[in-house]
């Protein structure tokens, strides 16, 4: 797997990085939907660099250009909850995308801090052989990329992935590089030093399915 540390150059992304960490500026939902959305974006943009390209001619009022356009099948994939401010960045960029959706959680069976991860809803066009987006904020343990991928893979091979995140943590980062295909490409803003006990990102930013729609049951 490529790993693709976007904060690891100075950008207006750290901006976004530190308002969707600081614990009082996080409480505006609505800022932290549109920060997530916005360092969406941004991973589309960079990602976007490493794109198939085609010449093509258009035609302006005075004349004709040649311009290079991405020829990728691309489909978009969000993890639910968290994944959906993160989606709707990419597809601002990538407005012509294919768009998937699949489920996700933590269930812990014993009441205790050991959880296994629950794959339910899953809607999707055709994969096979296309460019697959695969967007989630948080990248903690890695587990539920992996069950997610192991999910998708039995609906179709796609040509390639690229595993866009926000906050990873340096564990679940090596986890996820262990189980997908060693062409897969991760963009994420930035990483962590460790998890906690509950398989939270230190320091990351908290619960971000909760900071952006509210605390579940
Ligand atoms: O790498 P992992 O250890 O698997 O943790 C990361 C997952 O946890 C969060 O979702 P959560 O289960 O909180 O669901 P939510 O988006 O509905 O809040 C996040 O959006 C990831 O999907
Ligand atoms: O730190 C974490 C881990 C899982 N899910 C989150 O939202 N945050
Ligand atoms: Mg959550």
């Amino acid at each position: 797997m490529t790993i693709h540390h976007i904060a690891e150059n100075n950008s207006v992304l750290n901006t976004f990085l530190s308002e969707i960490r600081d614990q009082t500026i996080q409480k505006d939902s609505l800022r932290f939907r549109r920060n997530i959305e916005r360092i969406g974006e941004i991973l589309s943009y960079e990602l976007s660099k490493t794109l198939s390209y085609k010449n093509e001619n258009i035609t302006t009022p005075l004349g004709t250009k040649e311009v290079q356009l991405s020829t990728n099948d691309l489909v978009l994939c969000s993890i639910l909850r968290a994944g959906l401010p993160l989606h709707q960045g990419l597809l601002n960029y990538f407005d012509k995308a294919e768009n998937a959706f699949i489920s996700a959680y933590r269930h812990h069976p014993n009441n205790d801090q050991d959880f296994e991860i629950v794959v339910e809803y899953f809607a999707s066009p055709e994969i096979e052989n296309k460019t697959l987006l695969l967007a989630d904020p948080m990248l903690a343990t890695g587990q539920s990329l992996v069950a997610v991928y192991e999910a998708i893979k039995k609906h179709g091979v796609p040509k390639e992935i690229h595993i866009l995140a926000v906050i990873g943590a340096k564990e679940g980062v090596d986890f996820v590089a262990d189980h997908f295909p060693e062409n897969t490409h991760l963009w994420i803003a930035t990483i962590d030093d460790s998890l906690n006990e509950k398989g939270y990102i230190i320091p990351g930013l908290g619960d971000a399915g909760d900071l952006a729609f509210g605390q579940k049951l």
